[in-house]
């Protein structure tokens, strides 16, 4: 039976061929000499090794046939119509590139280059670079570097080397699919050749012949894998295909991804990367690859929120049907879940015996947690308080955060144990009077809540975590995505929930989205990751463009990671396209007028109104969107916790918008900040202020990343 390599197809085909494509490529692999295939080689063409076959009466399908170790193997070229297929089968090789051993389909009589090309330079500026120099000779590349070292065919390197700016580098690279687009989104940046060769896992081929075992082996190459994919099934067949553009990363990841989702980890590690890097990609794949090599393992994977929960579940659905999704974490397969949805899990599982850790982490006997604790609930201590601490203390901010970040992990039961525990991170400083009246607080919360028999957040996943402890691991390898946002008791619990030891603890994160939590460092909760992580930094998702607008949101910001190290930034983007559009307005009504007109000329330049997206501070603000929209004639639906449905223009908050991706999308800054927030955030003391602000400004940079193609700005004077 053949085996079939599927191609990104250079040209992309509608839903009706698909169908029959998929019909002929199922027939194809089950017995290459089908009747009505009409496999034929063609004569006189480029390469011996293509054939034509028939996929209706209209198209036809191009491939090279491979023969090697007995087997026949099809690499699948495209589909086209009868008399293109048949030119471009004519003119088409499939050869191994002598310089990095990658695959590369060629044309044998390759176009002229457009006259108006400007000539190439072939040698780096000797003198300061001018703006008016190619950026390839302002970055110091010669036309040796991008032939010789890496491989990229002359003629494209002659391109890139013309190539005025980043955005044309760009363009150029979007019609080169695989390792060839990827080598010159590379190229457009200031990272250095050794750096692009390792990244990309370039290596000079063994053999140089082109024979059908060497182009087989080099179809196999991690930077192949961008472009080329084997096929396993006829499920995969028909998933690839109906997928098209949309569904690539299932099957084409970049070799970094591929890496991260596959090599085998000693203890924790940590994938940190921009947004769109393709962290939750990665975390996907590698559940699916544990999963297949261990079928009895107990695999979690977690997030955030539970809209994000719901997401990644749809997303292990997508990439692998067949992979078991666990109903309980102590079940064999991959059971998704939010954190604190497993701090719930766990704590049910466990019965009366919750009533030790209960006991380890609150110092009072409870059995059973009958809900949670009501938010408003710290407003509600301070008010009915007379407290003489400062207003800089008292205040929900730093007490909530006072109480999850040190008392919870800590198991502080008593004031003679607050007045001792270190607070490392903490800004203000507590003298044991101020700890005391602290502490009085923190009582006062408790018995609240010991009343009405409620747990927090980050009470539960401490009692979570106090139950787990010692029991050896109820899981055997945990997935994290966005663990920016985790508590210090969420990683408590999940520290416990499985043992020290190989792939234990997979953690993607990203600092500059961290949007709800504070910063925390893993090694103090017994995670030990320090020079155990790497970081992805190819953006898949948003455009050069729209890229380095968020990027700007986060300038001057001092983030830090997991391990207390500063965060890099230096994301670069695959793709390019038309800039943002910043427009500012003076009212409320011109605001609303202007995102109502800007989505119905979207929206009549062919855009559907589900995959646009209007983002907002808050839900009043979006309440007022979706009315303001309706009323002008433009059908939208507010988003919360369900999912999104289609035919309406989307309307949500920033924060519901994080993990999400929109064709285009409206940034509506809300206006000015409003005078009760002023007010707030001066009450803070300077460290909480300050995280507030790098939230805040983290907020509009989760914003800015979800566009995948337009984004507009409204901003209100
Ligand atoms: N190898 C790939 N090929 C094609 N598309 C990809 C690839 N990797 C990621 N993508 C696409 O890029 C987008 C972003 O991926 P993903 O959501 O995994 O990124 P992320 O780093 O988790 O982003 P965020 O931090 O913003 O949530 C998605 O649309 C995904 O399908």
């Amino acid at each position: 039976m053949p085996t079939i390599i599927m191609t990104k197809w250079p040209v992309k085909i509608d839903g009706s061929v698909k169908a029959k494509a998929m019909s002929f490529l199922q027939k194809l692999s089950a017995d290459d000499a089908t009747p009505g295939l009409h496999v034929e080689p063609i004569a006189g063409a480029a390469d011996s090794r293509v054939r034509t076959g028939r996929v209706d009466q209209f198209w036809r399908a191009v491939m090279f046939r491979l023969d090697g170790a007995g087997e026949c193997h099809y690499v699948i070229h495209g589909v086209w119509p009868h008399d293109d297929a048949i030119t471009v089968a004519a003119r088409v090789r499939l050869k191994v590139n002598p310089i990095n051993g990658l695959p590369q389909i060629e044309e044998a009589e390759p176009a002229a280059p457009p006259a108006a090309d400007p000539p190439a330079p072939t040698r780096p500026a000797e003198s300061h670079p001018t703006p008016a120099e190619p950026l390839m000779v302002q970055l110091g590349r010669t036309r040796a570097d991008l032939v010789d070292r890496l491989g990229v065919p002359t003629d494209v390197a002659d391109r890139a080397l013309a190539a005025p700016n980043e955005d044309a580098i760009l363009d150029l690279a979007q019609r080169h699919e695989g390792w060839l687009g990827l080598l010159l989104v590379d190229l457009a940046t200031q990272d250095s050749i050794d750096t692009i060769v390792e990244r990309l896992h370039l290596e000079a081929p063994e053999q140089t012949g082109n024979d059908d075992a060497d182009l087989l082996r080099s179809l196999q190459q991690p930077a192949a894998q961008a472009q080329f994919a084997f096929i396993d099934g006829q499920e995969e067949l028909r998933r690839v295909i109906e997928n098209g553009d949309f569904g690539s990363w299932r099957v084409f990841l970049h070799p970094e991804q591929r890496h991260y989702a596959v090599r085998r980890y000693r203890g924790p590690f940590r994938l940190s990367g921009g947004a769109g890097t393709g962290k939750t990609v990665v975390l996907l794949h590698r559940a699916r690859a544990l999963a297949r090599e261990r079928p009895d393992a107990r695999i979690v994977l977690t997030t955030f929120t539970t809209n994000l929960a719901d997401a990644l579940r749809d997303g292990l659905g997508q990439l692998d049907p067949t992979v078991q999704q666990a109903t309980a974490f102590t079940a064999p397969g991959v059971y998704v879940t939010s954190v604190d949805a497993l701090a719930a899990a766990v704590i049910r599982a466990a019965g009366d015996s919750i009533a030790d850790a209960i006991q380890a982490v609150l110092g009072d006997a409870r059995y059973a947690p009958t809900g949670r604790t009501p938010t408003g609930r710290w407003r509600d201590v301070i008010e009915a308080s007379a407290t003489p601490l400062p207003p800089e203390i008292v205040n929900e901010t730093f007490l909530s955060a006072e109480y999850a970040q040190i008392v919870l992990p800590n198991k502080v039961k008593n004031e003679n144990e607050y007045r001792r525990v270190r607070r490392p991170g903490r800004g203000v400083a507590l003298d044991r009077a101020k700890r005391d009246s602290v502490w009085a607080l923190i009582a006062a919360y408790r018995a609240h809540c010991r009343i009405d028999g409620t747990l927090d957040f980050a009470e539960a996943a401490a009692v979570a975590a106090a139950h787990l402890t010692g029991s050896g691991g109820e899981a055997d390898h945990v997935l994290v995505d966005e663990g920016q946002d985790l508590s210090p008791t969420h990683w408590q619990m999940l520290r416990a929930l499985v043992a020290e030891g190989d792939d234990d603890l997979f953690i993607a994160e990203d600092s500059h989205q961290r949007i709800y939590g504070s910063r925390t460092v893993l090694g103090r909760y017994s995670i030990k990751i320090v020079g155990r992580s790497q970081r992805l930094s190819l953006n898949y998702r948003t455009t050069a463009q729209n890229l380095r607008y968020a990027m700007a949101m986060l300038d001057g910001g001092d983030y830090v990671d997991l391990e207390e190290q500063a965060e890099v930034t230096g994301y670069r983007s695959a793709r390019s396209g038309p800039a943002p559009a910043v427009e500012a307005v003076e009212s409320l009504v011109a605001e609303l007028d202007t995102i109502a007109d800007r989505i119905r000329s979207w929206c009549d330049g062919g855009a559907t109104p589900e995959t646009i997206a209007v983002l907002v501070a808050d839900k009043f603000q979006r309440e007022r969107v979706v009315n303001a929209l309706n009323e002008r004639g433009v059908p939208a639906r507010a988003v919360d916790r369900d999912r999104p449905g289609e035919g309406r223009v989307l309307v949500m908050t920033m924060h519901r918008a994080k993990g999400m991706e929109f064709a285009k999308v409206v940034l509506a800054d809300g206006g000015p900040q409003s005078a009760a927030e002023k007010v707030r955030l001066k009450g803070l003391d300077a460290i909480e202020r300050h995280e507030a602000e790098l939230r805040a400004r983290s907020l509009v940079y989760v914003a800015a990343t979800r566009a995948r193609d337009e984004l507009l700005v409204v901003q209100r004077s």
